[in-house]
C-alpha cells in the first residue's frame, strides 16, 4: 500500500547543486513505500508554477522544495493556502529557512522525518513591490544587503559558496550610499532607517541569530531598523551581530509588527529569501493564507 504521494521540486541551479542528496532522499522515501514524483525547474519562477499544479491535481500530500530559502519561496507561493504540507530539502547556499526550523542536513534524517508526519502552521509575509506580490518564507532586505544580493556573481556563489557574499559585501560597502527611507509601522509610527531588515525567524545569512526573539510560529515579524547613514557604525554593527550583541548597538532599533510601508525619494533594491526582489516603494504585510510545514519531532 502507498505510504504518502510526494512530489519533489528540484531547482538544479541552487547551491553547490548535490545531486546525490536528491537521488539517496528519493530512494529512502520509495523504499519507505511513498509515491515519489521528481521535477526539475527550468527558469526562475517556474517551482511557483509547478507546484501550482501539483497541489491543484489534489494528488499529493507533501511538496518538497529541494533548493535552498529562493525556492522554497517560490514552491511556498504556489501551494500556500492548499493544506498541501510543504517540505524542505536544504540544498541552497545559506539555507537559513531549514535553520529556523532545525529541518536535518542529512537527506536520510530529513526523508525519515517527513514519513513520521510532524508539521507546523506558519503565515508568510507578503511584498508588495513594483506592481507585483511575491511571498516571502524567512526573511526581506531593504538597503545594503539587497544590494549585495543584486548584484552578488551568481558564478561566484556556485564556486565558492557563502565566502562570495563577503566579497559582494566589501564592494557594496564601498558603492552603496545609505539612502534615507521612511518606514511606516501598522499605519502608526513611522521611523526613518538607512537599512531595513524584516524578518520572520531568528536566524540570517546562514546559521547566525540575528533575532533570538523572533519566532517563525508567531503570526508577526520583527522589524529591523538600522537609523544611521555612516558605514562605519554599520561595520560596528556587522560585527555585533557575528557576536549575538546587534540589539546592544547605538544606531538600531528593533519592532514587531505585521505590516509595513516604505518609502524613499530614489528607488532603493529589495531581496527577498535572498533573491532579488526590485525596489521600493513597498508594502510588506503578513499573508491572509497559512503554510503547512513539515518540521522534525
Ligand atoms: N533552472 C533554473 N535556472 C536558473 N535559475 C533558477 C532555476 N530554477 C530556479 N532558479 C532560481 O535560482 C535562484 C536561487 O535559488 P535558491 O535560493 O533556492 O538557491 P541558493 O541561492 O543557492 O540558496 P539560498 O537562498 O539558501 O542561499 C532562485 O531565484 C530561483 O528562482
Amino acid at each position: 500500500m502507498v505510504n504518502q504521494r510526494i512530489a519533489v521540486i528540484v531547482n538544479p541551479t541552487a547551491g553547490k547543486r548535490r545531486h546525490h542528496s536528491v537521488q539517496r532522499f528519493v530512494d529512502y522515501l520509495e523504499k519507505a513505500n511513498c509515491e515519489v514524483l521528481v521535477k526539475k525547474t527550468r527558469f526562475q519562477g517556474h517551482a511557483t508554477e509547478l507546484a501550482r499544479e501539483l497541489a491543484d491535481s489534489g494528488e499529493y500530500t507533501h511538496i518538497v522544495a529541494a533548493g535552498g530559502d529562493g525556492t522554497i519561496a517560490e514552491v511556498a507561493e504556489g501551494i500556500v493556502g492548499s493544506g498541501v504540507i510543504l517540505c524542505v530539502l536544504p540544498i541552497g547556499t545559506a539555507n537559513v529557512f531549514a535553520h529556523e526550523l532545525s529541518i536535518a542536513f542529512n537527506e536520510i534524517q530529513n526523508a525519515a522525518d517527513i514519513i513520521k508526519g510532524h508539521w507546523v502552521r506558519l503565515w508568510p509575509a507578503c511584498l508588495f513591490n513594483d506592481g507585483k506580490r511575491s511571498l516571502s518564507i524567512q526573511m526581506i532586505g531593504i538597503g545594503i544587503d539587497a544590494h549585495i544580493v543584486h548584484h552578488i556573481s551568481s558564478r561566484l556563489k556556485r564556486m565558492i559558496g557563502k565566502t562570495a557574499y563577503l566579497f559582494q559585501t566589501i564592494r557594496s560597502l564601498w558603492q552603496y550610499p545609505f539612502y534615507e527611507m521612511l518606514v511606516s509601522i501598522e499605519g502608526r509610527a513611522t521611523e526613518k532607517a538607512t537599512a531595513v531588515i524584516i524578518s520572520k525567524g531568528a536566524f540570517y545569512a546562514g546559521n547566525y541569530r540575528l533575532l533570538p526573539w523572533s519566532k517563525q510560529k508567531e503570526k508577526a515579524f520583527s522589524v529591523l531598523l538600522f537609523q544611521s547613514p555612516s558605514k562605519m557604525s554599520y561595520l560596528y554593527a556587522v560585527a555585533a551581530f557575528f557576536m549575538g550583541k546587534i540589539a546592544d548597538c547605538k544606531h538600531i532599533k528593533i519592532v514587531k509588527a505585521e505590516k509595513v510601508k516604505i518609502e524613499a525619494n530614489t528607488r532603493i533594491p529589495i531581496q527577498s529569501d535572498g533573491d532579488a526582489r526590485g525596489c521600493t516603494p513597498a508594502t510588506i504585510e503578513i499573508s491572509t493564507k497559512a503554510l503547512k510545514v513539515a518540521i522534525p519531532a
